[in-house]
């Protein structure tokens, strides 16, 4: 049997569990969809951040903070399985490069389309900026709500989780430091 239609016999497998009737017209489709959204928001994995960011860099003089703010993400969490809707705030100081602006977020969704916990998708990407940057400092911010914790479980809606990695200048120096945390601070969950 194709590694497919396993995927979709195990969505079966749930809906019958759940208590539906898998063979009623509304839910015909439903494991073959079911297939294709995990594909789409499991593709991180499949993802190589260092080919992508290596596709744009710049060579450039260049050595202030660049900030990319409020990049929209969804990602998943590995214990439920359930929506780890968020933003990412991230900064970086050039040393002798810039990179092309839209990789920023192609980064963020390479590691967000992938089963995830907060704290490890941020330092994931921290890292990844770092290796192939080699910049004097990186920040990444991560501000996001976990549907494990709304849904069910604890139910608590209005809670947001924030986490952050920080490397180089970041870390060393509590102006650079504060810097970003001052333009990211308008733009957390209130
Ligand atoms: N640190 C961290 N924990 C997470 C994240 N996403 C979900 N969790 C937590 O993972 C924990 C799993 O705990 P368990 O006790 O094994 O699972 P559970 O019985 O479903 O727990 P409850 O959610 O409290 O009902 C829960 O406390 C979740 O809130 C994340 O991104 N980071
Ligand atoms: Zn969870």
């Amino acid at each position: 049997m194709s590694k497919e239609l396993e995927f979709e016999n195990s969505v079966k497998n749930i809906l019958e569990y759940i208590g539906e009737d898998v063979n009623r017209e509304g839910l015909e489709k439903t494991p073959s969809r079911v297939r294709k959204a995990f594909e789409f928001m499991c593709g991180g994995y499949k993802q190589d951040p260092k080919e992508i960011i290596n596709q744009a860099l710049f060579t450039s003089t260049n050595d202030e903070m660049v900030v990319i703010k409020d990049i929209e993400f969804y990602s998943m969490c590995e214990h439920h399985m359930l929506p780890i809707i968020g933003k990412a705030h991230i900064a970086y100081i050039p040393d002798g490069k810039v990179v092309g602006l839209s990789k920023i977020p192609r980064i963020v969704d390479v590691f967000a389309r992938r089963l995830q916990i907060q704290e490890q998708m941020t330092e994931q990407i921290c890292d990844a900026l770092h290796e192939a940057l080699n910049p004097k400092g990186v920040a990444v911010m991560i501000d996001a709500r976990h549907m494990c914790m709304e849904m069910r479980g604890v139910e608590k809606i209005c809670s947001t989780t924030v986490t952050s990695a920080l490397r180089g200048l970041f870390k060393r120096e509590k102006t650079t430091k504060d810097e970003f945390l001052s333009i990211v601070a308008q733009s957390l969950h209130k």
